[in-house]
């Protein structure tokens, strides 16, 4: 009996993966709190959400089983029952900044008014000030900002379901994340593993968990095989926890090198796979600015060191022998967004050209406005499934950042 989480590798075919369908939260804010929100653009959610649903229905006219983030969530507190629903309440207002007071006692009781779903969708949309019949006197709030619009901010990256957890093998990371307007999220993924009767007591390994103040998402944790991951050393995920995951992998599971990739730290690339993913046994997409000269760039080697907690690293710089050395090839095709036309790159790797999901190996879904790198994917003799993409793109993700696979069959 596999677990209900059980990935292998970044290609195998796609058996189960987990969604969220965008929704008011990806239109709920105004321009000038976009950035920190890590947008760039508000979607236009009608056709967001008419994107997702084809994105959704391609996967399983391919056979994969789609689960949603949102509708996990509620199941999982009902699940685990009144006091879990509570904790997770208290929880969730302690990381929205109210732990107690006034204006906590308001939320959460208008919150527990909504039966749980209707909860989880208002916690994940956002809490607007003046939806409530309240205005707080307390010496706090009247410290505050009194214009700012919200007690609760919206959650517009949730529809990147890969990045608040990762699953490896038979297991998962549910992550710290970087940024404020994303912290939160990893909650869901925690409630869900611990009560959703999908996934709780089925010997599930969690291989950190988001209590710590050392950052890593999903998007830079790839599982390049059945031992071998690749991490981004990113604006996102530090060094301090790609060595702490790697020394709980190396103890506990199959796992036996990690190969942490140091790309630039900056929004457009905030994720290794906003610049490198894997999409055949023997192929990958790579953006070429991450290259130096020579197709050079920093990698290191992580492999179990001679003590229980100590680790080896060898610093080498040339990605392609690294993945065949760890990968066991002879060869691999390393394929360039746009054809390596400098525009053409930088324009479609903004829009997720490198961000491509296998669902199977050499099968892989893509954006359409990617048409350069499509067309030379194609051309390398992969099965390309392109989707609509002219909203979801808006908030930098592409078919990958979209998904977070929980099941994947294994290579032979
Ligand atoms: N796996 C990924 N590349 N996810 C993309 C996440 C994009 C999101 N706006 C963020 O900045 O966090």
């Amino acid at each position: 009996m596999t677990t209900p989480i059980h990935v292998t590798s970044e290609i195998g075919k796609l058996k189960t993966v987990m969604l969220k369908r965008p929704d008011v939260e990806v239109e709920n804010f105004t321009p000038d709190m976009m950035s920190r929100l890590l947008f760039d653009d508000i979607p236009y959610l009608p056709i967001a959400q008419q994107e997702h649903d084809n994105f959704a229905k391609v996967l399983r006219e391919n056979g994969t089983e789609v689960l949603y983030l949102e509708k996990l969530s509620a199941e999982a507190l009902d699940d685990g029952g009144e006091e879990v629903k509570l904790n997770f309440l208290q929880q969730m207002l302690t990381e929205s900044g109210y732990m107690a007071g006034t204006i906590h006692d308001v939320l959460k009781e208008y919150l527990l008014s909504l039966d749980t779903q209707a909860m989880v969708n208002k916690i994940m949309g956002g809490v607007r000030k003046d939806e409530l019949d309240f205005t707080p006197s307390d010496l706090v709030s009247a410290a505050e900002d009194s214009d700012y619009p919200f007690f609760m901010d919206p959650m517009p990256n949730l529809y990147f379901t890969r990045d608040p957890a990762a699953s490896i093998g038979d297991g998962l990371s549910i992550n710290h994340m970087t940024f404020a307007a994303r912290q939160r999220e990893s909650l869901f993924m925690e409630t869900i593993i611990k009560y959703h009767h999908r996934f709780a007591n089925k010997g599930l390994n969690v291989w950190r968990d988001r209590n710590h103040t050392t950052r890593i998402e999903g998007g830079d944790e790839l599982v390049l095989s059945d031992h071998v991951m690749a991490i981004g050393v990113s604006q996102r995920t530090s060094a301090n926890a790609i060595e702490d995951i790697a020394r709980n992998l190396f103890k506990d599971s199959n796992f036996d090198t990690v190969i942490a990739i140091r790309i630039p730290h900056n929004h457009a690339m905030m994720h290794l796979d906003t610049v490198f993913t894997m999409i055949n046994t023997d192929q990958f997409t790579v953006h070429p600015g991450i290259l130096g000269e020579g197709g050079h760039i920093d990698t290191w080697t992580i492999t179990p060191g001679k003590g229980t907690e100590d680790l080896h690293l060898e610093h080498k710089t040339d990605l392609k022998q690294v993945l065949k050395d760890a990968l066991g090839l002879d060869d691999l095709d390393l394929i360039p967004t746009g054809n390596g036309d400098p525009i053409v790159a930088g324009r479609e790797q903004w829009n997720d050209g490198s961000n491509t999901l296998a669902i199977a190996p050499g099968v892989v879904v893509t954006y359409n406005r990617n048409y350069v790198s499509n067309e030379l994917l194609r051309k390398h003799g992969l099965k390309v499934i392109d989707i609509l993409s002219s909203e979801l793109s808006r908030g930098r993700g592409g078919p990958r950042c979209m998904s977070m696979p929980l099941v994947r069959e294994d290579l032979k």
